[in-house]
Parts: C-alpha cells; structure tokens; sequence
C-alpha cells in the first residue's frame, strides 16, 4: 500500500496541485464562502466542515473528477473514519478474555460494522467508472486518453481488463485502507492549525502579508504554481508548531515483534503494545529548543525544517521505513487551504481566548468552540 502510494501520488505532487487547488476552491466556497456574508459569521465545531473540504480533493485524487463532484462520494470520504472510530469507543468490556473480543464479535457477527455502508456506496461508484473506463479504453484503444488518478492506476497495475472479471470488494478495500489513513488525520491536522490561528489573530497581519506575496505568483484563476507552496514559510513554519502540539498524550501505537531489550535494560515483552509518551519528545527543550511548552508559531521559520521533516523531536508522521509517506500531500493541502483563508478572512475565536484541544483519554481532537470568520476589509 505505502509503494502503491508512493509510486503513484507521492511523486505527481505536482502533477495533483491544480486539481488540489480547483477543488480545494469549490469546496471552501461551498462550506465556508457561501455562508459569510458581509457581516461575521460564527462557525461551531469546524472540524465538520473541514474534513468535508480535506476530502474533496482527497476524492478528486483517488477516485477521479467525474464521482468526485458527487455528494454522497465526498461525504463516505469524510464519515468513513469517523463511523470508524465509534467501534474504539466502545468499552474494552471482554479484552479481559482476548483483546479487542467485543469488537471482533460485533463486526464478524455483523451486528454493527460501520465500514458496510461506506464500502457499497464506494463500490457503486467505483463500478460506474471501472465500465466506463475498460468500454472507452476496449472502443477507442490507444487513442483513449486514461484517467489520472489512483483508481487507474491500480486498474492498471492488477491487470483489470475483463468487465466479467472485476473483484469490486477488493478494490473498494484498497482504496477505504486509503481513506484511513489520509482523511481524519489531515482534517485533524487542517482544524487544529485553524483554531491556533483564530485563538492568536495577532499573527494574522504577518501570514497575510506572505500570503499576499506569495499570491502574486496566482494565474488568473487564482491558482499557485507547485513552487509557491515553498515561499509560505511563515505558514509552513505555524503549521508545524500547531502538529507539534497536536496535544495527544500517547501516541504511535507500534506492536511488539520479539523480545527487545534496551541498552538501560528496559524490556519490551512480544506480543505487547508500546505507545509514545509524547511530553518525552514535544516537552522537551533539548529536543525543542527554548520554551518547548510555548505555542511559538515561527520558530521553525530559520531552522530550514519543513512542516513535513520527521526526526526524533517530530514523530507525529512516525519515523523510520514506515514514516508516513503521505505526509507531503497533507500539508500541501493544509497549506493551499491556509492562504485563501488567510487572504479572504480575518478569524478570532468566539470566546475570544485560546481555545486547547478536547481530550478523549489520551487522545486529542480538535476543539469544537467557536470560531468567527468574517470577510477581510481590502
Ligand atoms: C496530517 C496528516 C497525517 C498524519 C498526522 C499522518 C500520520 C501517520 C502516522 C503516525 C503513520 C504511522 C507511521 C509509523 O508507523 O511510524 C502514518 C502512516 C501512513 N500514512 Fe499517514 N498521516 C497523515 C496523512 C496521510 C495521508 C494524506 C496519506 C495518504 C494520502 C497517508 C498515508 C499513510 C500510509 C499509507 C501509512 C502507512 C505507511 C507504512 O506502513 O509504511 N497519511 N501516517
């Protein structure tokens, strides 16, 4: 899954920008901009409507334009994880006998399996354009122009041609270990930095001004060229200080293989879960430099380290062979979506002080206070 990810997205990044800004575009008018008017306006629990404008390019990317307009698409992409998700909330009432026995039951039994619903709408649209795609390509042959998206090139790649012959499951799996993997984590990530940037609009002035700069560089649709996303650094740098203190308590829950032994002898049994302690690395002021407690929203800008570096002061996107390869699309996208906000509006939160993370046991989620988002004064 990484290698497909990686083959076929990772390196077209460029490649994606203008369908990522397009729909980035339509989705923030539809979510956002049709509801400010002239005067402000107040937007509980964003994260709602964010995850629904994170997938519309996510679902551009993966599934191709044509079911990517489609509603119903768009909202599977952004419920899937969530839906998802209840099934960890779920008291952990029978692990005293086999972990996660309660849930195993629950989903093999088919008394609750949230992912059915989502997987049958994805298949109903995947089946429309895999027909579409082998008619056009068996009618027109070499001259048939393919479709540039991850749906293809897994069609490709599994040698699917035979329209008889399509194990549909199959594909709609693939793509919703995608969907896991991408949506929550970059809305997560998208909702965050825009509640540090309304709790602290005293920034404002110094990200708008970047983004002006950086927006001369826009055609006349309004679209940055790939390279723009490298002179937001002002941006790039907030970003990765609103993901170093995304606030989880524990997190990069990795399963023990063997039997380990460190070299101050602390042992790490098989078959046992171990988990970061995340104030070990984020609190840390040798790792983090001065205040490593403060939200400093340009202390990375003279560093020359991207919101994207992983290392071992910045785990959120893991490490090691399987550090998260999709990290450079999320913050490509966080970042697009941040400069039109950023040139379009002023924000501040409705209680007017920073707002924090909300907590569900060691975990953290974005807040779901307030935020006034109202039409900046050209
Ligand atoms: C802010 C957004 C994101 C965060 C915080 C995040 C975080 C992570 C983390 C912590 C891991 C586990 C790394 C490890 O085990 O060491 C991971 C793995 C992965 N992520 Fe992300 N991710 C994000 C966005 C994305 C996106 C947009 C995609 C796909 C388009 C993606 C695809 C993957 C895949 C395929 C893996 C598995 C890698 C492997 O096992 O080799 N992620 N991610």
């Amino acid at each position: 899954m990484p290698k497909l990810l990686k083959e076929h997205i990772f390196c077209k990044l460029n490649f994606y920008s203008e369908r990522m800004q397009k729909c980035l575009h339509s989705a923030t008018q539809k979510y956002i901009d049709s509801n400010v008017h002239d005067d402000p306006k107040v937007f509980d629990n964003m994260y709602f409507l964010i995850i629904k404008i994170i997938s519309t390019p996510v679902a551009n990317v993966f599934i191709g334009e044509e079911e990517s307009k489609n509603e119903e698409v768009v909202t599977t992409f952004a419920e899937f994880t969530s839906d998802l998700s209840a099934l960890i909330k779920i008291p952990p009432f029978l692990n005293f006998f086999y972990p996660g026995l309660l849930n195993r039951i629950l989903v093999s039994s088919g008394l609750y399996n949230p992912a059915i619903k989502h997987r049958n709408i994805l298949i109903k649209y995947i089946k429309n354009q895999v027909c579409k795609r082998l008619q056009e390509k068996a009618k027109y042959g070499d001259s048939w122009k393919r479709p540039d998206d991850l749906l293809q090139d897994i069609i490709e790649q599994e040698d699917i041609d035979d329209l008889n012959n399509v194990n549909y499951l199959s594909l709609a799996d693939k793509l919703l270990l995608f969907l896991f993997a991408s949506i929550h984590t970059t809305s997560n990530g998208c909702a965050n930095a825009l509640m540090d940037l309304a709790s602290r609009p005293q920034y404002m002035q110094e990200l708008y001004e970047e983004q002006l700069e950086v927006h001369k560089e826009a055609d006349e649709n309004g679209l940055l060229p790939f390279e723009a996303l490298d002179n937001m650094k002002k941006l790039d740098s907030f970003i990765r200080e609103s993901l170093r203190l995304t606030g989880h308590i524990l997190a990069l829950d990795h399963s023990v293989l063997k039997d380990y032994t460190f070299s101050n002898g602390l042992q790490l049994p098989k078959d046992h879960t171990v988990k970061i302690y995340v104030d070990d690395i984020y609190q840390d002021e040798l790792l983090q430099g001065p205040n490593p407690k403060s939200f400093e929203p340009f202390r990375h800008v003279d560093t020359n380290v991207p919101a994207s570096k992983i290392g071992k002061n910045f785990m959120l996107f893991g490490g090691g062979k399987h550090a998260c390869p999709g990290r450079h699309f999320a913050i490509n996208e966080i970042k697009f979506f941040l400069h039109n906000i950023i040139l379009k509006y002023n924000i501040c939160t409705k209680s007017g002080k920073i707002e924090g993370r909300r907590m569900y046991g060691p975990t953290a989620y974005p807040s779901s206070s307030g935020i006034i988002i109202e039409k900046r004064v050209k």
